[in-house]
């Protein structure tokens, strides 16, 4: 791979899920930006947010970002308000193509309902979060170099074989090696 292939998109679109698969077919590295702050923290998501607030995270994010950016070539899956930041955008497009894994709200909140880890739904009314923030982020989502549908009823495995299929046909400077 020339460069990194970087997940955006919102909570329970399967950035996570489908970008460890993707790693895996690619043989390439796979890293999680929330996986990577936890560990350097030694705290889960929840807790930093609770502990040190939201705009610690977000600074976190911005390193953590930068520095998994560095490394070789891999799968970075990222949280899903990295992509707003402006300057989180600008270290993504010098050295990635940002792939918008989007997804429909219902199946964004069928994931997300189920667990309790993501602070930012820890509200009254989570599904008016959740659609909220889908309202807000979206434009800026597609500002991505590409945009791929995660189909609800697909497994993560058809879904990430089926990404795999779209950037090779779009991309073919990106994936040179056929593994
Ligand atoms: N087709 C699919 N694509 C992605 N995730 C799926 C799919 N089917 C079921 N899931 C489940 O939905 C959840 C997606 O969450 P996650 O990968 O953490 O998303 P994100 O990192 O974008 O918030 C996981 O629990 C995953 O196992
Ligand atoms: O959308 C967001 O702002 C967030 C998404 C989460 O990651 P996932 O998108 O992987 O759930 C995590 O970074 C944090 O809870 C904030
Ligand atoms: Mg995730």
């Amino acid at each position: 791979m020339t460069r990194h292939i970087v997940l955006i998109g919102m909570m329970g679109a399967g950035k996570t899920a489908i970008g460890l698969d993707l790693a895996r077919r690619l043989r390439v590295p796979f890293k999680d930006s929330d996986a990577e702050i936890e560990a350097a923290a030694a705290m889960s998501i929840t807790e930093i947010f609770a502990r040190d607030g939201e705009a610690f995270f977000r600074a976190r994010e911005a390193q953590v970002l930068g520095r998994l950016l560095a490394g070789p070539p891999g799968v970075i899956s990222t949280g899903g308000g990295a992509w707003m930041r402006p300057e989180n955008r600008q270290m993504v497009a010098a050295r990635g193509l940002s792939v918008w894994l989007n997804c429909s709200p219902e199946t964004l909140w069928m994931r997300v309902r189920q667990r309790p880890t993501r602070p930012l739904l820890q509200t009254a009314d989570p599904k008016g979060t959740l659609l909220r923030l889908l309202e807000e982020r979206g434009p800026v989502y597609a500002l991505a170099d590409a945009e791929f549908v995660s189909q609800a009823g697909d497994s993560i495995e058809a879904t990430s074989g089926r990404l795999l299929t779209q950037l090779r046909a779009a991309h073919p400077d990106l994936i040179q090696e056929i593994p």
